[in-house]
């Protein structure tokens, strides 16, 4: 299975703590995304989710920020004195030093206090006019009322002189900390920015809202209420935009514009914050642009913004089958484990990942490259190894004296944790919807397999949800004598399927037509036939073409009145010349037949490649339709 003999994986080699070692099955695209970013080339990486796009643009940046020459600089921003709505930011080369920001130097004044000990004098010599002069049933009220007057004088000195002191000499309206320039960002190596396409904010910047009307003296000053985009961050290095599919289009109008101007102005992004009347000048934003996303996802992008974009690498989701391609598996197993402080799994474990990895690739000779789901699955094995410490919590859940188990001792991950995950689904919502579909409905279902021959009844196999699970459908097909002939489908809702149908209906009547079948020949007036084919108890949308090749044998039981052996179940698309094409999902297929308890299952050959395992039921290949019919006609 690998190179290397091993009885657990704590006895494997650790994993390079260089990201770029550590990207597997994407060598190409590594090599392509490390010279467009070199040679300062925009790039759009696209894929399935979780096949490494995030983690290839991480390495190279990694690895180009050492070896790319880079200026630092920081970025600042200054009031504009003749318009403080249009504050000025700079980029700036060098490393960041206090001492280099100037102060605009303003004529303070202090706060004036003579007319404060003037108060106080007046209230002094006020208060003893009062003490001699007024009688005294006047006193009290005459004091109150002094006092009173004396108290909002003293009040508005104060506060005109706090105000006062917070003012500065221009114009009387702004202090020096009003005026101090601010770092907004300081750059000492090549950037690597990430940010989410949705995320219009942080992609483009901001200018917060000041409550106090972004006026000093109370208020905060424009440019102090300034946020850099992750656009103006990535000045002189990479912008890594993901979740392209939810850019918005007037994001993209703006990315575009500072990939052709490279410079890009802020402004406040809320329009009911007194951010919004801010705008600085256009900001420097000289960046390599990376993108990535799904396939489809790329069709939501405008075509100028595309049209910018250099290199448009797409992401393998499956590699070869190899030794030197499980040895990488192995690798990724360690990388794993170390990265998530997993548990070690054992030798067997890991073959067993090997036969998931097929088993998500589809075939035998592939192992997916949907490396997150591979990892998703490692990681729920590790927490089913430790099923232990789970049962004793739930077992001690009301007891006082429950300690949790400490350290990770010797658990390891058997190949049973691995395939447990695997079969129960946990990592996958469709399959687990799938498995419960077929769980509750299989006592309904009017399967009988190995039963005795029959006119016109098939078993068709289909594979429910993505990545989801196989199930047997059963199909039955009816001939009436009519005055209008016509093919009928009943339960079938996909256009492929019933396309494939209407195939397999022509080519059937073509088949008895010409008298070229191994079977006893029937003269039949197909003028005057009416075909009903039902897909019986199939609720879900069936799509596809795989089960041509059963409705076409049914079809010709149901004319030629030839039964059917019921001990097997078909897959296969037809083209019309007679030739059994390949189809997906074999795997699941297989498995659906070998679940309801068929003898035999007839696949096309070209799918043989992909049959992961065989045990358990007779797989019989085929070519060509002539190959089936004397497999499956009771004659
Ligand atoms: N090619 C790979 N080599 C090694 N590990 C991988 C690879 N691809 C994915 N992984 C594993 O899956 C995780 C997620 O990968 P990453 O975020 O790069 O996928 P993605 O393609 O960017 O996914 P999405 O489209 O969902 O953003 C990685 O942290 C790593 O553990």
């Amino acid at each position: 299975m690998f190179s290397v003999k091993f009885k657990t994986t704590e006895e494997l080699p650790e994993p390079s703590p260089r990201l770029i070692d550590q990207v597997i099955g994407q060598d190409e695209a590594v090599r392509i995304v490390l010279s467009a970013v070199k040679n300062k080339r925009n790039v759009i990486l696209l894929g399935d989710p979780g096949v490494g796009k995030s983690m290839i643009v991480k390495a190279v940046g990694e690895i180009l920020q050492d070896i790319v020459d880079f200026k630092p600089y920081y970025v600042i921003a200054k009031p504009n004195l003749k318009n403080m709505e249009r504050p000025i930011v700079e980029v700036i080369d060098g490393e960041y030093k206090e001492e280099k920001i100037e102060i605009p130097k303003v004529d303070f004044k202090s706060p004036n206090t003579f007319y404060l000990i003037l108060v106080m004098i007046a209230a002094i010599l006020l208060s003893e006019y009062l003490l001699r002069f007024v009688p005294e049933k006047y006193l009290l009220a005459a004091i109150s009322i002094t006092s009173l007057i004396v108290l909002i004088f003293g009040f508005v000195i104060i506060l005109s002189a706090i105000i006062g002191s917070s003012r500065s000499g221009m114009g009387n309206t702004y202090s020096p900390a009003d005026l101090k320039p601010v770092v907004l960002y300081e750059c000492k190596k090549m950037p690597l920015v990430r940010a989410s396409a949705y995320n219009v904010t942080r992609l483009l910047g901001d200018v917060k809202h000041c409550p106090l009307g972004g006026r000093p003296p109370l208020g905060t000053p424009p440019h102090k209420r300034i946020i850099l985009g992750a656009i103006h961050e990535a000045h002189r290095g990479i912008l890594y935009v993901d979740e392209i599919k939810t850019m918005p289009l007037e994001v993209q109008d703006y990315i575009l514009t500072a990939l052709q101007d490279k410079k890009l102005p802020i402004s406040g992004r809320n329009p009911n914050s007194s951010g919004a009347t801010v705008e600085t000048n256009p900001i420097p934003c000289d960046f390599i642009l990376i993108m990535s996303g799904n396939m489809d996802d790329v069709y939501n992008l405008r075509a100028p913004l595309l049209d910018r974009i250099d290199y448009k690498i797409v992401l393998r989701n499956k590699m070869d089958n190899t030794l030197e391609n499980r040895n990488k598996l192995l690798q990724f197993i360690v990388q794993e484990i170390k990265n998530n402080n997993l548990n070690h799994l054992t030798y067997e474990a890991c073959c067993e990942v090997v036969r998931v990895a097929q088993h998500l690739a589809g075939s035998k000779d592939k192992l997916t490259l949907r490396l997150r789901l591979l990892a998703n699955i490692l990681k729920m094995a590790n927490d089913l190894a430790m099923g232990k410490e789970i049962e004793e919590i739930l077992g001690n859940f009301d007891g006082k004296d429950y300690k949790p188990l400490t350290g990770k001792g010797k658990v390891l991950i058997e190949a049973k944790h691995i395939r447990e995950v695997f079969e129960r689904g946990i990592y996958s919502m469709e399959k687990q919807v799938a498995i419960n579909y077929i769980k509750n409905f299989k006592r309904y279902k009017l399967i009988t397999p190995n039963d005795s021959p029959k006119i016109g009844v098939i078993y068709g196999l289909a594979v429910l949800g993505e990545g989801g699970i196989g199930d047997v459908t059963k199909i039955i097909v009816q001939i009436l004598d009519s005055k209008n002939p016509a093919t009928h489908l009943l339960n079938i809702s996909g256009d492929i399927a019933k396309h494939s149908i209407t195939l397999a209906s022509a080519l059937s009547k073509k088949l008895i037509a010409n008298h070229k079948l191994p079977l006893p020949k029937k003269d039949i007036d197909l003028t005057n036939k009416e075909i009903y084919i039902q897909f019986s108890q199939s609720y879900s949308k069936i799509d596809g073409d795989s089960a041509t090749a059963a409705v076409c044998l049914a079809i010709l039981s149901a004319l030629l009145e030839i039964p059917l052996k019921q001990d097997f179940a078909i897959t296969g698309s037809l083209d019309l010349s007679g030739n059994v094409l390949a189809v997906g999902g074999i795997n699941e297929k297989i498995e659906a037949a070998k679940r309801y308890g068929f003898k035999r299952v007839i696949i096309p050959e070209s799918n043989m490649i992909d049959v992961i395992e065989g045990e358990g039921i007779e797989i019989i290949p085929v070519k060509t339709l002539d190959e089936i019919i004397p497999l499956v006609f009771e004659m």
